[in-house]
């Protein structure tokens, strides 16, 4: 098949190695922020993301958008703050393609927040059963070095799924597929919210130099049986979460990454705008977690004033927010959802 891939980031850039061993021609088109990354890959040096040399792709620099939509399979690579820019940018040209997102986020459009599959809908309904979201555990670095991996292709249309699971499925590279397309990005989306929370103890436990496991294990717990129930209110299902796009994915990212570097400052006792403050100078990119930590609680008040939701069922995530959006320090909520679960 045909493959393009919109963003040559860590993960758009990594999908390239599966789909090379499958035999697909791919195009690798690269936004404005990535023409120093398509540089480095032209001249056959190592992608500076993930360490690893590309395989032969057709590489396309920010101008040429137009030639990679000539294809079966296009590839939304970009993170969330770029999907809703660069899939406005094709929308009226994609609809006999599969189109694939694997951004972890929610969007915000006119006070309104909507999962990635509802925004994408909103603006082109033909894509309602020809989108796939790719959710679960998919570490980049370890995708292109092609270390056991398997993920969840979602898609209101099965049959839209399978067919791009053809082009993706290797030895290496698992694939499950379910029609529960909002469940799975919700999950996902909100995965990255908790593993803030989860990464405190971190800091914790450098800060007061003593192990806290059992304190790891509690908040764990409480982000994933949040998510299972935001989950269900939001018309998804229970088990997404507690499959390989909540728990699974849960399990792979809380110790480390960009949300997890921010959990783990709040942690150690710094403020929210310290901890921000800190991760800018260390060079670190946009924080989804954080943009949709506020993101994911407009939604809960949303579902709340549909009458689908009650924000009494969300001890972990209000205190989540309190620590990112209204001043409270780690130590303000801690200690009264470890003990008594919020
Ligand atoms: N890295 C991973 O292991 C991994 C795994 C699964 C899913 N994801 C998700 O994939 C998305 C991309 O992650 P990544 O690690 O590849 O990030 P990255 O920072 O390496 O790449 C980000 C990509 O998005 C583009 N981009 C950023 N802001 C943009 C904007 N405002 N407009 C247009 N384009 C923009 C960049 O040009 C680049 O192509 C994220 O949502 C992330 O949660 C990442």
């Amino acid at each position: 098949m045909k493959v393009s891939i919109l963003g040559a980031g860590a993960m758009g850039s990594a999908l390239t190695i599966p789909l090379a061993d499958n035999g697909n021609e791919i195009l690798l088109w690269g936004t404005e922020y990535d023409v120093d990354i398509l540089k480095k890959i032209e001249k056959g040096e190592e992608h500076p993301r993930i360490g690893v040399k590309l395989p032969e792709v057709q590489i396309l620099y920010p101008k040429e958008l137009k030639k990679a939509l000539d294809a079966d399979i296009i590839v939304l690579a970009v993170s969330t703050e770029g999907v809703m820019n660069v899939f406005n940018r094709i929308k009226n040209e994609v609809s006999d393609s599969i189109l694939i997102t694997i951004a972890k986020g929610l969007i915000e459009e006119e006070d309104h927040v909507y999962t990635i599959p509802e925004a994408i809908w909103k603006e082109n309904v033909k894509m309602r059963h020809k989108l796939v979201a790719i959710t679960g555990p998919s570490i980049a670095k370890e995708v292109a070095r092609r270390a056991p991996t398997r993920v969840v292709f979602s898609s209101k249309n099965l049959k839209t799924a399978k067919k791009a699971m053809k082009a993706f499925k290797t030895k290496y590279y698992g694939i499950e597929i379910t029609d529960d397309i909002i469940g799975a990005e919700l999950t996902s989306a909100l995965k990255n919210v908790y593993s803030i929370a989860i990464s405190w103890i971190r800091g914790y436990e450098e800060r007061f130099e003593m192990d806290l496991s059992n304190a790891k294990g509690v908040l764990a717990t409480m982000a994933i049986n949040e998510i299972a129930i935001f989950v269900e209110d939001a018309g998804g299902r229970k088990e997404t979460a507690y499959g390989l796009s909540g728990f699974g994915d849960l399990i792979a990212t809380f110790r480390g990454g960009r949300n997890g570097m921010l959990g783990e400052l709040l942690g150690k006792g710094y403020t929210i705008d310290e901890a921000l403050k800190e991760l800018e100078m260390r060079g670190v990119g946009v924080i989804e977690g954080y943009v949709n930590g506020r993101r994911a609680y407009a939604l809960l008040k949303q579902l709340e004033m549909r009458g689908k939701a009650s924000e009494d069922d969300f001890p972990l995530l209000k205190a989540i927010y309190s620590v990112l959006y209204e001043g409270k320090k780690v130590e303000d909520v801690l200690m009264n959802l470890l003990i008594e679960g919020g």
